[in-house]
């Protein structure tokens, strides 16, 4: 039961902003002039300042009675449930994460306590004229972006970088309205009558999934359907039972690109729009939805994986689409996997998951085998589409003039779809135009001046940009090692270059280039996706977001020009993520029932055992051997790990207290866990700070989390020096 505390009874609240590893982030405060209950959002001070803060409960009374000070205010907000306290207090927890940077995830809504209230809001009302200067023409597409949501003068000025006297003189010109609105606006209501009718294994999986939601109470489902079996359609209906139960659903994408033709479709199936949370969403749009939520008065949020930390009223279902998606893992600040803390936060509010996926991550994969998961397998494609066929190029046979990437084999199927009147998509994973430039004087290759990286070209850009910090310098003409000139070269195949060899290949071909860089805004690509969808191209190259979701009708072959690419280095999940990729990616082939769909796959090693299951097609194979594999080792969905991240300014420092901390493996030993490290990280060094990572294995069912909190708590470190823990990490860089 929460509790309710009178005026100057002793509460602890749970403070937004981390005050240093040790302190829990709790601290004790008097209740303000008229009391406050458990779960209000409060404001506090905190030495000078004033801070926002959830009350946690009553106080722990260490602290001397006389120095407490008074919660400032209590704001105009709905209290946070116990639930989703709970659900923060656990994945602070786990992830070994201060709750004040737990709680900041879920308070990340500007104006959280104002009371409601009217607010002048901005949107295109007329057509634009033709001649318009740069400012007001930034504006208009400030506001196309925004995609007719209303928007507030200072966050329309900050995203069209104006000053406000060119809205107001759009305003004048009658291209741009302005009204009085009040602040937050309801959701409009969504009808779950009239889905489409249901086919074939759909029928058992939709069935299946609303008896689980009608019964109540947690579960997770895996959702397992190859590309273009129509889990949507089946999530969807799950979404449709939730909603006729009066309870809230959340639909994770991995991917914001994703969100919009996501949105559009929902739409189509429920009568009105969802709200909507990523970061591209505007502050006052943010404020409404987390208002909305809090008040039950939005149904359905379509979201990325912060939508997970918002304050729902009765959360009855979470689908976490493309489930496997490393995009899941947050992977800067707090380090939590969206997937397991979807399960966590269901497991506690009594909600339903469903994991959806063509290629379903190892960890998924043996939960449903072992049980913990209800596995659902849709084995076809809707309607008559049937799965691309695929097959490999042995490139050890082809004979590529140097700087060309694409087989003679390939370059032949691509001509025959032109010739029929069809799309291919050539697939690199590689953005910019070259990965290395490299002096061909003395061997220098460029790298970043504040971290351990080569930098990638980028010819659209003119510039060499470092991937790991985003820092950019000009190629230079002469060589910085050597000081040659003229003979600086990019080496390797990135998709800009791959473009040039097609446009000299098929010079008449329409081309499409797909990578995330490419596009200033989200709209951009929507708007470029939309096109290539229509046929307006005739080859698409692309990196891996084409792998995401996209549904191409005419594209009936994927040339994928390096499948090695993947498999290279030493990541445990590297033989997963290349099958998942390339299962992915050749599932964009052939979607539209009436022309049977190819994947061709370049490969300098047709023999290996991945690339052998990836044309295979027996995917519970491969599965299962990666599990044993998996197994043998020790390592996850068998066994934990943990990753340590050292960083800071000096590199012998670093590495000093990386050694004392390995020096002091008690702690870790004590549950049966091995440490390796400290090492220098692949990455060394990222932004002028030096890495050093040490790795934790240990058995599946060991305390990890208490093991390290105690072992990392013997040691103070240096001021300038970072730690960051990575429970589960999944990548090692
Ligand atoms: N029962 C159905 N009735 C009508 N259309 C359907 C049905 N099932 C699937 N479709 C259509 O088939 C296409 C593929 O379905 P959907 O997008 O749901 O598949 P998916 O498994 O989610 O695909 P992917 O894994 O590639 O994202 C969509 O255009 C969808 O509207
Ligand atoms: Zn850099």
């Amino acid at each position: 039961m929460d509790r309710v505390f009178a005026a100057g009874e002793r509460v602890g609240v749970a403070l937004t902003e981390p005050l240093g590893r040790a302190l829990t982030g709790v601290l004790d405060y008097r209740a303000p002039e008229g009391g406050c209950g458990t779960g209000d959002f409060v404001e506090v001070p905190l030495g000078p300042r004033r801070m926002l803060g959830v009350v946690w409960g009553p106080g722990t009374g260490d602290f001397d009675a006389a120095k407490l000070r008074a919660v400032s205010r209590v704001l105009d907000a709905r209290p946070m449930r116990a639930e989703l306290r709970n659900f923060l207090s656990r994945a602070a927890d786990y992830t070994l994460t201060p709750l004040p940077a737990m709680l900041r995830l879920a308070t990340r809504a500007p104006g959280l306590g104002e009371p409601p209230g009217l607010r002048r809001v901005y949107r295109l009302s007329g057509p634009a004229p033709n001649k318009l200067t740069d400012a007001r023409l930034r504006v208009i597409e400030a506001l196309r972006d925004f995609g007719g949501a209303s928007v507030t003068l200072g966050e329309l000025c900050e995203a069209a970088a104006c000053s406000s006297s060119v809205v107001k003189g759009l305003v004048k010109a009658g291209v741009v309205s302005e009204d009085e609105a009040p602040r937050d606006l309801p959701f409009l209501d969504l009808n779950p009558a009239d889905g489409v009718t249901l086919q074939g294994d759909q029928v058992a999986a939709a069935d299946a999934l609303v008896a689980a939601l009608a019964q109540g109470g947690y579960g997770t489902t895996l959702l397992k359907g190859v590309t273009g079996s129509g889990k949507t359609e089946v999530y969807l209906e799950a979404v449709a039972e939730c909603l006729r139960q009066g309870r809230q659903a959340l639909v994770l994408l991995p991917e914001i690109a994703l969100t919009a033709e996501f949105l559009t479709r929902v739409e189509a199936r429920f009568g009105a729009r969802p709200a909507e949370w990523h970061s591209g969403v505007t502050q006052t749009e943010r404020r409404r939805v987390w208002k909305m939520v809090s008040e039950g008065r939005a149904q359905m949020v379509v979201g990325a994986r912060s939508a997970l930390f918002l304050p729902f009223q009765q959360l009855g279902l979470i689908v976490v689409d493309e489930e496997h998606d490393t995009s899941y893992k947050q992977e800067d600040g707090v380090l939590y996997n969206a997937r397991d803390m979807a399960v966590l936060r269901a497991s506690i509010c009594g909600a339903q998951v469903v994991l959806a996926s063509a290629t379903p991550s190892l960890e998924s994969w043996v939960n449903a085998e072992q049980g913990k998961y209800t596995r659902l397998d849709l084995g076809a494609r809707y309607g008559t589409a049937e799965l691309p066929e695929m097959r490999a190029i042995d490139m050890r046979g082809e004979r590529l003039a140097s700087n060309r990437w694409i087989s003679d084999p390939l370059a032949r199927a691509v001509e025959v779809r032109r010739a029929a009147g069809e799309q291919s998509l050539l697939f690199l994973n590689r953005r910019g135009y070259a990965p290395v430039t490299i002096c061909r004087a003395c061997g220098h290759q460029v790298g970043c001046d504040h971290c351990d990286a080569r930098m990638v070209e980028h010819r659209f850009l003119k510039r060499l940009v470092c991937h790991q910090c985003g820092a950019t310098k000009p190629v230079p003409e002469a060589c910085p090692s050597c000081g040659v000139e003229g003979r600086m070269a990019p080496v390797g195949p990135g998709v800009e270059r791959l473009a040039e060899e097609v446009a000299e290949r098929f010079p008449e071909a329409k081309l499409a280039i797909l990578s995330s860089d490419l596009f200033g805004s989200a709209r951009a690509l929507k708007q470029r996706i939309e096109e290539i969808a229509r046929g307006e191209a005739e080859i698409v190259i692309g990196t891996q977001i084409v792998a995401k979701g996209h549904n191409f009708p005419l594209l009936t072959l994927v040339g994928v020009i390096d499948a090695d690419l993947g498999l290279q280095g030493s990541d445990l999940r590297a033989a997963e993520r290349t099958f998942q990729l390339m299962r992915q990616v050749a599932g964009r082939a052939g979607r539209s029932g009436d022309r049977q769909g190819l994947a061709l796959l370049q490969t300098h090693q047709p023999e290996h055992p991945v690339i052998r299951s990836i044309l295979g097609g027996d995917e519970e194979a491969f599965w299962r051997a990666e599990s044993a594999e998996r197994r043998a080792s020790g390592v996850p969905p068998w066994g934990r790990m943990a990753g340590i991240i050292l960083s800071g300014p000096e590199v012998a420092q670093v590495f000093d207290f990386g050694a004392e901390l390995a020096r002091r493996d008690g702690p870790l030993r004590r549950i049966g866990a091995q440490l390796f490290g400290p090492a220098p990280a692949p990455i060394a060094r990222v932004r002028g700070r030096h890495r050093v990572r040490l790795l934790i294995k240990a058995d599946k069912h060991a305390p990890i989390q208490a093991a390290v909190a105690e072992w990392l708590a013997q040691l103070k470190p240096p001021n300038n020096l970072r730690i960051a823990v990575d429970i589960d990490p999944q990548s090692f860089y």
